[in-house]
């Protein structure tokens, strides 16, 4: 017999999580449905387990920095099996917390892998269920690489179950995952080498940072390669015979590890979307500004999973899921507001964006100011050691609002969420100058940025 459910959504992390709890509260039966164990990829194999891993690597590296300034970091090293332990302590309870909260609320929780078999039906693990409506939030996965002995690369999340971590590492693609991870790595007594084959590895993030960025990685053991991209992996008996090709060149070079980090694509291909009539592409389910499939009606999507103006980022997949279950609830078209969504790369120092890039701005017309400060030598960077530090705001002058802001030193990370809240409530630089942080906290050195 077949199960009927107001909603049903495809996918337990953020984005469906989220959707789940807001629709099952307003009395919706409600079903959720995930092939893994619930959380989903920020929780269990990204953002939080990533940034426990770097824990152990800003430790290392703070007390690198404070090298002959009174601490004695020789032989201070990580232990790559404790931390992945660690790790897993925030890890394991994760799935069972996260299904128990929807449990709670009434939400049905299913297992397996779930495909379409008709305009308003699925499967699960071969049984039959209806809903009026989906949410599709089936997230991304790494994008497939064509080459020979591509199987023989990591993905992300193996990567941060290995158990022990070994020396020579490759890492293919200049993007946030190969960043983080190759600072990370480094940091834990590895050798890494990022490839990217554009000559701009971070092309979304503000380019003058980058190089400052690379500089800083290099002096921590992270080589940066432009131009490059892989051909070839062989395996050999100690290890990864990898062949690279630069400028019609080719070299090849003995690895212990190759990580994918070039890039990840919706994940959607084994749900059989034709058969529910539902259009996607390369970027993810076709649908209008406010969520909906532009051929289905019953279908809405959101996260990574969805074809949409925001990243995909977890703050973009908890908006876009809210803002799905808001209009399904209401029948209602409201458009997600992306004003003012940061991002970082968690290297060490972190990297931060909000907003637009300088030629962004420039290319739609904006007549902006561009307010560079080295701020390597301020106060709150002289009291870590930090030498590499930089901030770029972007003002419009006609408005004095902030349009892009960009941010490379410690804990900047947080310093970005001030400038993603002015702009989101679309404060002028003068406003913002007026209020006051505690002191000393980086806080207080935004109104010198400005
Ligand atoms: C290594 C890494 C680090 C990251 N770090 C950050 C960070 O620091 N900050 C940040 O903002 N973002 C980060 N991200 C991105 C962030 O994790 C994603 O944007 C976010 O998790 C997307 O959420 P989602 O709900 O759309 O998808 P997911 O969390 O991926 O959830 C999708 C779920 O759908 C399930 N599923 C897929 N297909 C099916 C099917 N056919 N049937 C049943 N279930 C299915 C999957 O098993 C999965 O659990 C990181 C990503 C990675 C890979
Ligand atoms: N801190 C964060 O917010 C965070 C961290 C990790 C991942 N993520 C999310 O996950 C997504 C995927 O991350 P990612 O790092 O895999 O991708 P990415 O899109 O950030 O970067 C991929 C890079 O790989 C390069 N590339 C692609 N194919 C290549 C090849 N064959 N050889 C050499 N270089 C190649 C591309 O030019 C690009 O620079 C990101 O877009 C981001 O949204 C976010």
């Amino acid at each position: 017999m077949t199960t009927r459910y107001d909603l049903i959504v495809i996918g337990a992390g953020m984005a469906g999580i989220a959707a789940a709890h807001k629709c099952a509260s307003q009395g919706w039966t409600v079903a959720i449905v995930d092939e893994l164990p619930y959380g989903g990829t920020c929780a269990l194999r990204g953002c939080d387990p990533k940034k426990i891993l770097r824990r152990g690597a800003e430790i290392v590296d703070a007390a690198r920095l404070m090298r002959g300034k009174g601490i004695n970091a020789a032989g201070l090293s990580i232990n790559w099996a404790d931390l992945v332990a660690h790790k897993h302590g925030f890890t394991d309870p994760a799935p069972r917390k996260a299904e128990d909260g929807l449990a709670h609320n009434g939400v049905t929780t299913l297992h397996g892998p779930t495909t379409f078999t008709g305009q308003n039906r699925v499967e699960v693990d071969g049984r039959p269920y209806e809903a009026a409506r989906f949410l599709i939030a089936t997230g991304a996965r790494p994008r497939p690489l064509d080459l020979p002995g591509h199987e023989h690369m990591l993905d992300s999340s193996q990567f941060m179950d290995l158990k022990e971590l070994p020396k020579r590492i490759l890492f293919v693609g200049g993007g946030f995952i190969s960043f983080e991870f190759a600072h990370i790595a480094a940091r834990a007594g590895a050798r890494p080498v990022i490839i990217d084959r554009g000559p701009r590895p971070l092309k979304g993030f503000d380019p003058d940072l980058v190089e400052l960025l690379v500089n800083r990685g290099a002096a921590a053991g992270v080589e940066v390669r432009r131009a490059t991209t892989v051909t070839r992996i062989d395996k050999t008996a100690t290890g990864h015979r990898v062949t690279l090709e630069r400028a019609g060149t080719t070299e090849s070079a003995e690895y212990d590890l190759v990580v994918h980090g070039a890039g990840r694509i919706p994940d959607l291909s084994r749900l059989a979307l034709d058969t529910a009539g539902v259009a996607w592409g390369a970027r993810g389910v076709t649908v209008a500004g406010h969520l909906q499939s532009i051929t289905n009606p019953a279908v809405y999507a959101a996260g990574d999973s969805a074809d949409t103006a925001g990243m995909p980022l977890t703050p973009v997949a908890v908006i876009e899921s809210k803002v799905a279950a808001s209009n399904m609830l209401k029948n209602a078209t409201t458009v997600p507001d992306y004003t003012g969504i940061p991002t970082a790369v968690f290297t060490i120092p972190e990297l931060v964006r909000v907003g637009m890039l300088e030629h962004e701005a420039r290319d739609q017309g904006l007549d902006i100011e561009v307010r560079y400060r080295d701020t390597s030598g301020w106060y709150s960077n002289y009291r870590t050691g930090e030498s590499t530090a930089a901030s770029k705001v972007l003002v419009d002058r006609a408005t004095d609002q902030i349009v892009g802001a960009h941010l490379l030193g410690p804990e900047y990370g947080e310093l970005v969420n001030t400038l993603g809240l002015a702009m989101k409530l679309g404060l002028t630089t003068r406003q913002l100058k007026s209020t006051t942080a505690a002191y000393p906290t980086v806080g207080s050195d935004l109104g010198s940025m400005l």
